[in-house]
């Protein structure tokens, strides 16, 4: 029977998911509610940690993609997620590579699909799933990456015309998504973490991740709708994020990506809401604790 709580996670790259919401998705798979990731690469472009793996990246043999399969599924079953899908189907759409580099032109790379195409890809899942709730990221993909902009547009794009009974009814019955979540980190928060990595010291692992205002996704305060406090969970994100050991280095509380930026491994993770409507207050700073928050889901 399908659960009465349904989301849907809208992603970029392998690891994105677990990066940004892990904690979230091991809660709510704990409380019972239907978890359903779609992931829009296999993020083939990646820089690879492992050093015996290294001949996989795009610039040796480019296996990387198929590899990040692997290490997404064994993310999914760290957080309990069974429902994972690829945009259009796996090696579709490829990996772009960071703004402005090489990668950005070839001609598979998702940064240059026929967002049509991709969008109606993207509306067969919503009508599929019929989520309650939609997380993706910011317009600005987070953090700028064209891959997680591009991500944000089929998503946005996809919520829309998944609504509209008119639009393409032979990829299943209209279904209007309640709300609309992006990532963030509250300015706050990431003070926080900036704070706890620079007591680490200077022979931290971890580079510094800068002052505050240098974080292209950690937001004022004022715009954070939602706090999940998935703590209890922060075990299988951790054990998640270690799953997606060519991009990601795990030290106790701290993780980095290749370029060596640290951040705390969150167990609390925030929401900005762009669609719906907010649910009752339910921390001290006045956000919701829960992203069905308001809905008789
Ligand atoms: C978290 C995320 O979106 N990772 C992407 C990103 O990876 C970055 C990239 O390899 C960059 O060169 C590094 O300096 C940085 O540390 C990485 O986070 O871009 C990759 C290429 O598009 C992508 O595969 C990866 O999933
Ligand atoms: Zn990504």
């Amino acid at each position: 029977m399908t659960p009465s709580r349904r989301m849907l996670l809208v992603h970029a790259h392998p690891d994105d998911e677990t990066i940004n919401n892990g904690a979230t998705m091991a809660r709510y798979v704990a409380e019972g509610a239907a978890v359903t990731l779609l992931t829009c690469t296999l993020g083939e472009e990646g820089e690879v940690l492992v050093p015996e793996l290294e001949l996989l990246a795009p610039e040796h043999a480019d296996q990387l993609g198929g590899y990040r399969i692997a290490e997404l599924r064994a993310a999914m079953e760290a957080l309990g997620v069974t429902d994972w899908r690829f945009l259009g189907g796996a090696g579709r759409y490829r990996d772009s590579g960071m703004m402005g580099s090489p990668a950005n032109e070839k001609p598979r790379a998702f940064w240059n699909a026929d967002l049509d195409e991709v969008v109606a890809h993207a509306v067969a899942v919503v009508r599929d799933v019929r989520p309650q709730v939609v997380v993706t990221y910011d317009e600005n993909g987070g953090y700028g990456h064209p891959d997680h902009i591009q991500a944000h547009r089929v998503a946005m794009r996809a919520v829309d015309a998944a609504a509209d009974p008119a639009y393409r009814p032979d990829l299943g019955d209209a279904w209007d998504v309640a709300k609309v979540y992006w990532c963030c980190v509250p300015r706050s928060v990431m003070r926080q973490g900036i704070e706890a990595l620079a007591a680490l010291g200077e022979d931290s692992p971890f580079a510094s991740l800068g002052e505050v205002d240098d974080v292209p996704f950690a937001v004022p305060d004022e715009l954070v709708a939602a706090a999940v406090d998935g703590r209890a969970h922060a075990g299988r994100k951790d054990a998640a994020m270690r799953a997606h050991a060519t991009q990601i280095t795990v030290d106790g509380p701290f993780f980095a990506l290749s370029n060596n930026l640290g951040k705390e491994v969150l167990g609390t993770e925030y929401y900005r809401l762009v669609r719906g409507d907010r649910g009752p207050a339910a921390t001290p700073e006045g956000w919701e604790d829960d992203l069905f928050a308001g809905l008789d889901a």
